[in-house]
């Protein structure tokens, strides 16, 4: 068994969709970023990357590549699942939060668990998304930016 930690931060501006998790908001912002800038599917992409001992999706999908230019980050989750597939291992759980004053993540947190339960080919029971506000403080309570962190345990597949 082996665990991975993730974590992203993206800015909130006008005029990008929001994408959090595969799934489109209706927001009046979204983030920036070179790819959707999908912070919680970054935050477990990582966590995988990590358990895996294969650095982060910077490593891999570097944003100096038109070929990621506004990509759906659930094509990168597809990519690490790849990755993970060719290993030994496969997902034990993912336990991952949201940090955000606004918009309420609640209505949309069951769809993302299922978006990212299908590209990683695992139980919905696998996967646990939570949401928390800052009570305001820091950049996430002033609306500026989300961020996103998600811990994964792996375990060997049993021969
Ligand atoms: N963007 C968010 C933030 C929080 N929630 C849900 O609201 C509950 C209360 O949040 P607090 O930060 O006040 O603890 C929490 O349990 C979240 O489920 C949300 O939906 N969207
Ligand atoms: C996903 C990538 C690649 O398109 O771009 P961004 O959307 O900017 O995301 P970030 O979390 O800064 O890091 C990884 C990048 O290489």
């Amino acid at each position: 068994m082996k665990v991975g930690l993730g974590y992203d931060v993206h800015q909130l501006v006008e005029g990008r969709p929001l994408i959090i998790g595969g799934v489109h908001l209706p927001y009046d912002k979204g983030l920036l970023g070179h790819s959707d800038a999908d912070v919680l599917t970054h935050a477990v992409m990582d966590a995988i990357l990590g358990a895996l001992g294969k650095g982060d999706i910077g490593k891999h999908f570097p944003d100096t590549d038109d070929r990621y230019k506004n990509i759906s980050s659930i094509e990168l989750l597809k990519e690490v699942q790849k990755s993970l597939e060719s290993s030994d291992y496969k997902i034990g759980n993912i336990d991952a939060v949201i940090v955000a004053q606004k918009p309420k993540m609640a209505p949309f947190l069951e769809a993302m668990v299922s978006r990212l339960a299908r590209v990683l080919k695992c139980d919905l029971s696998q996967i646990n998304i939570k949401a928390t506000t800052t009570e305001r403080l820091g950049f996430e309570g002033r609306e500026e930016g989300i961020s996103a962190h998600a811990i994964v345990m792996i375990v060997k597949w049993e021969v």
